[in-house]
This record gives structure tokens, C-alpha cells and sequence, in this order.
């Protein structure tokens, strides 16, 4: 009798897949876009790359255009176009709608905020609450702020110089980024900047969640088995577990902090609320804010989304930067000579505002952000009530679609030799009249585009300025695959490790 509903089971089992594989062969709304058969049959395909083999789908569909063309179905519901011309159909601005992709969003956990918002119009809504604090006025109105977490770098590398230690760079520029997102959100500095080894731990919380991204977009359950279970027994089974969790729980109590602090205030002084700590978390829980936008869960999912996009994805530029400074004799003199035009001595404070009109500057931050790339997968975007049509192939709504970032970063006829730091490429463009920066798409396009934008950009300039007119360096044991992207974690990772700059400061310029 068992052994009959086995059978039974068996077989339902076989004409289901039966069914279902046909379905998806020849009568799928995608059945016509080019690809390999196995990956139009199964996510299986996807999970071999992204899970057995860890993070080289993207080399993988590298591949497939190679051989199907510029438009490819990667898995049984998305389509992957590699076109730099095409990019903005995909990632368009706000008067045509753009969802996102439950599935993909729900390995993030962050469904309440703004990045994750599905709907085009429940997006509208929580970004227009971000919008104002990431201005670029608002973040030109920052700029004592973010010089003083910049005086903290500084003192630290000049300690570092007097007790000849080796400094870990890119968890430096972690610390600064955390502290300073941090503070702007909640008004508490965290002071990873003064701890020792810049605690360097502040990223494991967010690299244990991009470490385990891919598990968790084929099982978002596990958020939900990891949320209940005890903190403490985390503690003993994992760490990046126990890292991301205990992070969460921080955010969560300094929004319900926040909640409690703003039911007893009688009043604020006006001066308060003009000070650049907690900001955020000040709009996001301002009268005006719809009332279920402000509940602790909804004010967590926001701000982790918030330091997570603004820690990891500002790390790594920086890092790069730093990496070819120093390893390049010829960026850091050109540079610090056309610094001195504008900081007369090593501890001037340009505006952001006069560090844009310096022209080499300018075109080695967008050569550091060209290479560390920012985002390392796909975003995927679904076009709702619109059927998009590329090189004849029909895009049916609902569709998920996807252009990975780095493909057009790195595309060879845009950007010649594309591996090599060459941040003249962007002058010499320049003047034939072509325009690179349509194609640096690091922040994404369109109405989802990152809001955080402008901090980033304020942040580059700063703080590369601040480094190359007062240090000098040495790269210690970091060698060019450090940087490298070779794996895609939703942050680039290189073949083995974390991203790993090491130096010894060997002087600080005095005049
Ligand atoms: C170089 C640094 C950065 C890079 C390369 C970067 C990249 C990106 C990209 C590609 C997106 C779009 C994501 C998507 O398609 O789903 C995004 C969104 C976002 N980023 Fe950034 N980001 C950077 C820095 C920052 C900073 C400093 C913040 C600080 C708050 C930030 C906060 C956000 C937020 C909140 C979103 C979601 C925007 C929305 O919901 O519309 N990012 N970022």
C-alpha cells in the first residue's frame, strides 16, 4: 500500500515537471529570447553558479551573450540585456512605472524600506522621505560634519606614521563611512574610528548578510528560522549570523529610542534640529510622516537598508582609490600638485564645491568609482504595464529584467583597456566631445536610482583630497588581486578573502 503511493506520488511528481518543463520550453511569455535551454527550464542553473560555485553567475552570463547575443533568458522569469544603449529602458526615470522583484528583494529582509519597496508608487512614497536629507544642498550643508570624522582618519593615520604600524585602509574607510552614517542617522557616533584596528568587526555584521545572499534568495526562509532563534546560541554557531542579527537589533532599539524620545519632548530648539546628528531619524519620524511609516519595524528596515548601502559600497571605491594613489607615483604627484592650488597647506579645508572644479581629481574619483564597480549583481526591475521591445524581441510586462552594472563599466568600446586606472580617459573623452559619465553607472539610473549620491560623491572628494595632499604611502603585501572583483556577493569580493588594502604611512607632508 506505501510503496503504491510512493509510486503514485512518483509519478504525479514526473508529469508535474513534465508539465511545467514543456510550459517553460515552448509556451512561457519568454520562450522566444535566446538561451540556454537548461537555465529557461530551472533555477537550478543559477543556483549551480551563484551557490555551488559561489558568485560567478556573472561570468557565466558574460558567456552566454557570447555565444546567444545581447538578450538572454538567464533563468525560467528574467531576462538579462547587455546593451550600454539600452540600460535607461530597463532602469527608467519616474514617468514610466518600475516595480522590483518580490523574490529578489526578500533576500534582504528589508522589505519596509524604500530600496526594497516593490510597487512604484509605495517606492515614490519612502523616498520622498529620504530625498531632502541627501540633497545636494543638504550634503554641502554637512560638510564641517564630515570633515570632522575626517580630522578622526587623519589623527589615525598620524599615529600610525609616528608607531610605524601597518594600517588595514579599506577598514579605516569603513569606520568613517559607519561612524558617519551613523551619526547623521541616528545622532550616535559609534566611534569605530577610535577603536582599536578601526573594529574592524563593524563589517561583519552587513558582510555576513552578503555572504549569505544568494543562499537566502533561493531560501528567504531562513531569515525567519535565524530570527528565532536566541542571540546567544548564534554567538556560538556563527558569527556573521550573530553579527548581522545583534546589528539589527542595535537599528531596531535606536528607532524605538528614537519614537520614545519624540513622544516625551515638549519642544525642540530650533538649533537642535538643524544639527546634522540624527537628521534623518528625525524626518523619518516627523509629524508629517504617514503614521505607518513610522513604526519601530518599519524605521529598522530603513535604516540598515540606509547603512548597509552606505558602508560596504563606499569602502570599496575608496579603497580602490587609495590602491592606485599609492601604488602610482605619477596620479599621486599630479594630484597633489593641483591639490596645492586650492589647499595651500596640508590641512586646508576646500569645499566640496572647489574640489569638483579640479579637473584630475575629478577624473580619478570617477575612474575609482569606474572600477570598484559599487554594486556587484543584478537589480532587477519589472516594467508593470509596459511591453518593452529590444532588437525586435517582445518584453512582455511583468517581466523581471536586468543589465548588470559592471558590464557596463567595464565595456571595452566605451572605456578602451577597461582594467587599466587611467584617469585621463575622462579628459580625453572630454574633448571629442563624448560624455563617459552617462555610462558610470555605479548609482544606477532612473527613479530608483541612489539617493545616497551625493554623500558618496562629497565623501570622495574629501577624504581622496584629504589623503593625497598630507600622505605619503606605502601598499604593504596588498597585491592588485586585493581589489580585484572576482566574485559577485552583491559587493565585488576578489577569488579569496575580503577586500584588502594594507599601508604604512611613510610620511606626513608638512607644507
Ligand atoms: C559609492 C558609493 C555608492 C554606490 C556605488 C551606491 C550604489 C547604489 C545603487 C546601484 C543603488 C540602486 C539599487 C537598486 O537598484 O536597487 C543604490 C540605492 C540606494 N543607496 Fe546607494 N550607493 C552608494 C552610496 C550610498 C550612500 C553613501 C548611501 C547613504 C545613505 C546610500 C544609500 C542608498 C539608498 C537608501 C538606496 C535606495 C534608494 C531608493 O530606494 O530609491 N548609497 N545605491
Amino acid at each position: 500500500m506505501v510503496s503504491l503511493i510512493i509510486l503514485q506520488l512518483g509519478v504525479g511528481l514526473v508529469a508535474y515537471l513534465l508539465v511545467v518543463s514543456i510550459y517553460r520550453l515552448f509556451f512561457h511569455p519568454l520562450s522566444h529570447i535566446p538561451g540556454p535551454k537548461l537555465a529557461a527550464l530551472t533555477h537550478g542553473y543559477e543556483f549551480y553558479y551563484d551557490v555551488i560555485k559561489k558568485g560567478t553567475l556573472i561570468w557565466e552570463i558574460q558567456r552566454l551573450h557570447g555565444i546567444y547575443g545581447p538578450i538572454i533568458r538567464i533563468n525560467p522569469r528574467e531576462v538579462h540585456i547587455l546593451d550600454p544603449e539600452y540600460y535607461e529602458e530597463i532602469y527608467a526615470s519616474s514617468g514610466r512605472r518600475r516595480h522590483k522583484d518580490p523574490v529578489f528583494q526578500s533576500q534582504f529582509n528589508v522589505m519596509m524600506s524604500s530600496i526594497s519597496a516593490i510597487e512604484a508608487e509605495t517606492h515614490r512614497q519612502r523616498r520622498g522621505l529620504l530625498e531632502k536629507s541627501f540633497s545636494k544642498r543638504a550634503i554641502q550643508n554637512i560638510e564641517a560634519f564630515i570633515y570632522t570624522h575626517i580630522n578622526r582618519l587623519v589623527s589615525r593615520l598620524e599615529e600610525a606614521q609616528e608607531l610605524r604600524e601597518v594600517v588595514r585602509l579599506d577598514t579605516a574607510f569603513a569606520a568613517l563611512a559607519s561612524d558617519l552614517i551613523h551619526e547623521y542617522l541616528y545622532g550616535i557616533n559609534p566611534g569605530n574610528l577610535d577603536k582599536e584596528g578601526f573594529n574592524g568587526h563593524v563589517r561583519d555584521g552587513i558582510n555576513g548578510l552578503f555572504h549569505g545572499a544568494h543562499v537566502l534568495y533561493f531560501f528567504p526562509a531562513l531569515h525567519v528560522i535565524m530570527d528565532s532563534i536566541p542571540l546567544g546560541i548564534w554567538e556560538r554557531l556563527s558569527q556573521p549570523v550573530f553579527a548581522l542579527l545583534s546589528e539589527k537589533r542595535l537599528i531596531y532599539q535606536m528607532g524605538v529610542d528614537a519614537l520614545e524620545a519624540k513622544a516625551t519632548r515638549k519642544a525642540v530648539d530650533a538649533d537642535v534640529l538643524e544639527t546634522p546628528g540624527g537628521k534623518l531619524i528625525r524626518s523619518l519620524t516627523a509629524d508629517t510622516v504617514p503614521a505607518h511609516l513610522r513604526t519601530p519595524d518599519r524605521l529598522m528596515h530603513e535604516g540598515f537598508a540606509i547603512i548597509v548601502g552606505a558602508v560596504e559600497t563606499q569602502t570599496r571605491p575608496l579603497a580602490v582609490a587609495a590602491w592606485h594613489i599609492y601604488s602610482r607615483e605619477d596620479v599621486r604627484c599630479r594630484l597633489r600638485e593641483e591639490l596645492k592650488t586650492i589647499m595651500p597647506n596640508p590641512d586646508s579645508k576646500p569645499s566640496w564645491n572647489q574640489l569638483e572644479q579640479l579637473p584630475y581629481l575629478a577624473n580619478v574619483v570617477n575612474e575609482s568609482l569606474r572600477l570598484a564597480t559599487g554594486i556587484a549583481g543584478r537589480s532587477p526591475r519589472v516594467a508593470p504595464t509596459e511591453t518593452l521591445v529590444y532588437k525586435g524581441y517582445k518584453i512582455p510586462p511583468g517581466t523581471v529584467m536586468s543589465h548588470i552594472n559592471y558590464f557596463v563599466l567595464m565595456d571595452p568600446t566605451i572605456f578602451p583597456k577597461p582594467h587599466e586606472f587611467d584617469p585621463d580617459r575622462w579628459s580625453r573623452a572630454a574633448l571629442k566631445g563624448a560624455r563617459l559619465d552617462k555610462y558610470l553607472v555605479n548609482f544606477g539610473r532612473g527613479s530608483r536610482m541612489c539617493v545616497g549620491l551625493n554623500l558618496a560623491y562629497a565623501e570622495m572628494f574629501l577624504v581622496i583630497a584629504t589623503l593625497a595632499r598630507k600622505f605619503d604611502m606605502e601598499l604593504y603585501e596588498t597585491p592588485k588581486a586585493n581589489i580585484e572583483f572576482a566574485r559577485d556577493f552583491g559587493t565585488p569580493l576578489p577569488e579569496s578573502g575580503e577586500l584588502n588594502v594594507r599601508a604604512t604611512v611613510t610620511g606626513v607632508v608638512t607644507e
